[in-house]
């Protein structure tokens, strides 16, 4: 029997990684995106292309896949949801609220018999699948006994293509952990993804190792005019502070989750040789963008300096990451041109309430008046 799966966000991560994970799990995928140029790609082409770089590089096919346009055409992203035994999504993490709506529509029309589907979120973030299950359910709070909602953490460096094409170039390195506890016991089989009974430790590491060294090299090697991320590991000063910001957040995570040294060691050896890989074209302009998402209470920066600020542990190194990314100036970013308008045009008071969502009284309150001050002064 067909069985079916639909992902909402066909970019990168969707293609290369779970549309191509449930491809090769048996599922026929539905991509659902609001991008008509790229639904109408899609369809043209029948198949894309993975492309693996690296030591195990191979090439994988992709078919058995159709697109639709939720944008012009919800019915049939919600028609898809009625039908489907999982639905993911790799929209960005701001965007969950837009898709949330389709899905309780889809949800909602499922027949009563129909088994519960699975509904998972693959984005940066902690917990991304509750804050989704949050939306759904406001839209329609009937349809909770309809779904089981899994968290996950996907890792899987997938830089931006060709933006006419359809097939994707990625590192041959991947990782998708799943949340074990919701499925009581009958998880779905998904080749290339795993299940752990306890996430946090998984999306803690990734989040703080991966992400929060990518974005220190982005930073700081826009700032050194660096253009790929493999140059900025190779500029000495970008590499000392990528050094400096992973021994932080390493202490942090073995003192939090008591991971051995050599085994976070080994995770963290990995990181930067991915980060190194020549072939991979990945750039500090795809890796530092929305760089207020990234300032963000609970992302990459703010939550380890956090907690490590709660543990009486060093966080200089995130605070000087901090104080780069507030300088990440970039015209195709839309987010780093508001950036610039509110650091330039608010009270660093309100930058703290604006950016960082920090109140007065806050552990770093202080420290980031200071950073987010000597940045003002630095861009007028
Ligand atoms: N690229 C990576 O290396 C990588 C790795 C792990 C996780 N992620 C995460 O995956 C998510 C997507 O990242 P990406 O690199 O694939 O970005 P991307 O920009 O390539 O893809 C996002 C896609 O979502 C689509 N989209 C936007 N609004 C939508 C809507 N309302 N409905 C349906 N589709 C919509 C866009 O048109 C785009 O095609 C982010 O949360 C990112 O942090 C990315
Ligand atoms: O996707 P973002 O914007 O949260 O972060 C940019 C990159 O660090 C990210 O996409 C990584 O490539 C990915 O998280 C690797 O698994």
């Amino acid at each position: 029997m067909t069985k079916t799966a639909v992902h909402f966000g066909a970019g990168n991560i969707g293609r290369g990684f779970i549309g191509l994970v449930l491809h090769e799990s048996g599922y026929d995928v539905v991509f659902s995106d609001v991008n008509a140029e790229l639904v109408d790609a899609l369809n043209t082409a029948g198949t894309y292309e993975v492309h693996e770089v690296g030591a195990e590089a191979k090439t994988h096919v992709v078919d058995r896949y159709r697109a639709v346009n939720s944008a012009a055409n919800e019915a049939d992203a919600v028609a898809a949801v009625a039908e489907a035994e999982i639905i993911t999504c790799a929209v960005g993490v701001g965007i969950l609220k837009f898709i949330a709506p389709v899905i309780a529509k889809g949800l909602a029309a499922r027949s009563a018999d129909a088994p519960k589907a699975v509904v998972m979120a693959c984005e940066n973030a902690i917990n991304a699948t509750d804050q989704l299950r949050e939306h759904v359910l406001e839209a329609d709070a009937s349809v909770a006994a309809k779904a089981v909602f899994a968290n996950t953490a996907v890792d899987r460096i997938i830089p931006a293509v060709d933006a006419k094409g359809v097939d994707v170039v990625v590192e041959d390195f991947s990782e998708w952990a799943i949340e074990r506890g919701p499925f009581a016991g009958r998880e779905p089989e998904l080749s290339g993804a795993h299940y752990v009974d306890d996430l946090s430790p998984y999306i803690e590491r990734k989040l703080f190792t991966v992400n929060t060294g990518h974005a220190t090299a982005a930073y700081w090697g826009h700032l050194e005019g660096e253009r790929s991320i493999a140059s900025a590991l190779a500029n000495p000063k970008v590499r000392a502070e990528v050094d400096a910001v992973l021994a932080e957040t390493s202490a942090l995570l073995i003192a939090k989750y008591g991971f051995s040294r050599e085994e976070h060691q080994a995770y963290v050896d990995r990181t930067i040789q991915r980060f190194e890989n020549p072939e991979l074209p990945d750039t500090p302009v795809r890796i530092g963008r929305q760089p207020m998402r990234k300032l963000g209470r609970h992302d990459r920066f703010v939550q380890p300096a956090y907690e490590l600020a709660e543990r009486e542990m060093s966080y200089d190194a995130l605070l000087r990451g901090i104080s780069a990314a507030l300088r990440f100036r970039e015209d195709s970013d839309p987010q780093s041109q508001e950036l610039f308008k509110v650091l330039t045009g608010c009270t660093a008071e309100s930058v703290l309430d604006r950016v960082f969502s920090i109140d007065q009284g806050d552990l770093l309150y202080d420290e980031l008046v200071k950073i987010v001050l000597a940045a003002k002064k630095d861009l007028v």
